[in-house]
């Protein structure tokens, strides 16, 4: 279990006048798909920077395959991750983008070809990355993420700037690798596609856990995940605009 897992306990982080996490803690389990979803500012991203060592929690703890990242020797070996698809050099190739991240864990030019195909980027693998749509750097993300063939994957918004193949795609593509028994955390606002992807929702707001529940339970309850959404995160919802659903409660 502890080789592939997340286990975020307690976490807190301040910005300045901003509590960002007040007390966050979730585990994501081996074999599913676990959606992550709350309103804007609600803490996700920072959680998933804690977990990948970018920011340090003010109080708590974030262990990934049982220990806090910065100690993993292999990182891409035991969690794979895709937070920002601009983070990389515009002017490197998809393959070069890749075979420099490889090469700083070890990996082969050889895996970087098959991650390369199991994204769909065979044919693009020699062109500048910075002339890249979203998709597709979405893609090479996602591509990067499953270099060190990972038992554990945490992915920011994979679906933005996908069109509906994409789409599909990443759908089946993270069903399969839980399917494995990867552990696979799926950040998204796109409720749709999480009720049609995840096993598993942790729903967040203002920094804390408002429900942590398999999908069939919210279902049952709730009807739909935008249904358990709304009903859910009402109170905890910082911006709101006049005339959206919510607004006149
Ligand atoms: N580096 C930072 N400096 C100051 N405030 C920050 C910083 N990072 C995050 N915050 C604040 O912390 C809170 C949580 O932000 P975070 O980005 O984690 O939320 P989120 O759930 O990922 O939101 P979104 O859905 O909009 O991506 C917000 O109020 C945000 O403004």
């Amino acid at each position: 279990m502890n080789e592939t897992s997340i286990v975020v306990s307690g976490l807190r982080k301040r910005f300045g006048p901003t509590l960002a996490l007040d007390g966050m803690s979730f585990t994501v389990g081996p074999g599913q798909v676990t959606g992550f979803a709350g309103p804007n500012g609600a803490g996700k991203s920072t959680t998933m920077r804690i977990v990948l060592g970018l920011d340090a929690p003010d109080e708590g703890s974030a262990l990934v395959g049982g220990r806090p990242y910065r100690s993993l020797p292999c990182p891409l070996r035991v969690v794979g991750s895709l937070l920002d698809a601009g983070a990389l050099q515009p002017g490197r190739t998809a393959r070069n983008h890749l075979l420099w991240l490889a090469h700083s864990q070890g990996l082969t030019a050889a895996r970087v070809d098959q991650v390369l195909e199991q994204a769909g980027l065979t044919g693009v693998a020699r062109r500048r990355a910075g002339g890249f749509s979203l998709g597709m750097r979405q893609r090479l993300g996602i591509a990067a993420a499953m270099l060190g063939d990972p038992p554990v994957l945490m992915l920011d918004e994979p679906f933005n700037g996908m069109d509906p193949e994409g789409i599909v795609w990443i759908r089946g593509f993270l069903r399969a690798l839980a399917a494995e028994g990867r552990a696979v955390l799926l950040s998204t606002h796109l409720m749709s596609e999480l009720q049609d992807t995840a096993d598993h929702v942790v729903l967040v707001g203002r920094g804390r856990v408002l429900a942590d529940r398999t999908m069939p339970e919210l279902l049952a309850r709730h009807g739909s995940l935008e249904r358990a959404y709304l009903e859910l995160t009402r109170d905890a919802v910082e911006f709101r605009a006049a005339g959206s659903p919510e607004a006149s409660r």
